[in-house]
């Protein structure tokens, strides 16, 4: 059972840090907000919100958490905490609230995050990580049935999606949607194609804006881009596509308060994943490895 004031006898400061670390790398680098909310995503769908996504090696290594970055300014507030309250704030909790702060930063909602989760001894297998995340190829039945298994509602994909607000994406996993789908608004497609060309390998890496209208703040366009068929992966146009989620999208795209109250109360269901209480795992003193 998580608490929003875990740490206000054991470490009053801890929110404080966390948010000044935050702000900071948010100012120097506005993706860097985008990069700090799917670092929490991939560590609590993969074995819960224990921070096993931090840890060198194979969870690190696996295919659908490569273009993870944010590693450092993570690590750099983990040192910071700890020279305020040892061993008392774990890196999961970390997590959680740079997310919150990451998404406040960008001029999204703010909600009170639930703290108390303990960091896991060891990372999942790059074989649990595939079959944890969804990969941009579902469709919206798949989406659905994935959300489902980790206990969100097709109302909590929707809201979680609209993270893709913000934040880029490489064109190895759009390339598909551009020259194959036929529910893209053409225009767009065209213009994406000039920097992600059809032959595989090309361009493989090339960046485009997840939100082509406003890619570094946290608002609702990115489903107002929904409606005329600017999703920019194939998953997040699948939200939009004639099937059982239309009516959130549009009530999102029509409303940026439901979209930010809806967001607020998935990303505390998300948070909320398996986590580790009590005296289950521990409290790393660094995010990247387990205790020795
Ligand atoms: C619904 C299933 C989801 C799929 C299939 C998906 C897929 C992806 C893909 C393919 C990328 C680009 C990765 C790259 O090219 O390097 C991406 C980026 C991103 N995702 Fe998701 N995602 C999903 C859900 C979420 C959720 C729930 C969140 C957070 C609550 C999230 C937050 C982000 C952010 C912020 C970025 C940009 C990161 C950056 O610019 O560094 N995604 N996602
Ligand atoms: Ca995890
Ligand atoms: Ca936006």
């Amino acid at each position: 059972q998580l608490s929003a004031t875990f740490y206000d006898t054991s470490c009053p400061s801890a929110m404080s840090i966390i948010k000044s670390g935050v702000t900071a790398a948010v100012n120097n680098e506005r993706r860097m907000g985008a990069s700090l909310l799917r670092l929490h995503f991939h560590d609590c769908f993969v074995q819960g919100c224990d921070a096993s996504v931090l840890l060198a090696g194979n969870e690190r290594n696996a295919g659908p958490n490569l273009s993870l970055r944010g590693f450092g300014v993570i690590d750099s507030i983990k040192t910071q905490v700890e020279a305020a309250c040892k061993q008392t704030v774990s890196c999961a909790d970390i997590l959680a609230v740079a997310a919150r702060d990451s998404v406040v930063a960008l001029g999204g909602p703010s909600w009170s995050v639930p703290l108390g989760r303990r960091d896991s001894l060891g990372a999942a297998t790059a074989t649990q990580v595939i079959n944890s995340l969804p990969p941009s190829t579902d469709s919206l039945a798949q989406l659905i049935s994935a959300y489902a298994s980790k206990g969100l509602s097709a109302t909590d994909l929707v809201a979680l999606s609209g993270a893709h607000t913000i934040g880029v994406a490489r064109c190895r996993g759009f390339r598909t949607r551009l020259y194959n789908d036929t529910n893209i608004n053409s225009a767009f497609a065209t213009a994406l194609q000039a920097n992600c060309p059809r032959a595989t390998g090309s361009g493989d890496g090339n960046l485009a804006p997840l939100d082509t209208t406003t890619p570094s703040a946290f608002d609702n366009a990115y489903f107002t881009n929904l409606l005329s068929q600017k999703g920019l992966l194939h998953s997040d146009q699948e939200l939009f596509n004639g099937g059982s989620t239309d009516s959130t999208g549009r009530s999102f795209a029509c409303s940026a308060a439901a979209f930010g109250s809806a967001f607020a109360t998935a990303m505390v269901k998300m948070g909320n994943i398996a986590p580790l209480t009590g005296t289950q795992g521990q409290i790393r003193l660094s995010c990247s490895a387990a205790n020795s």
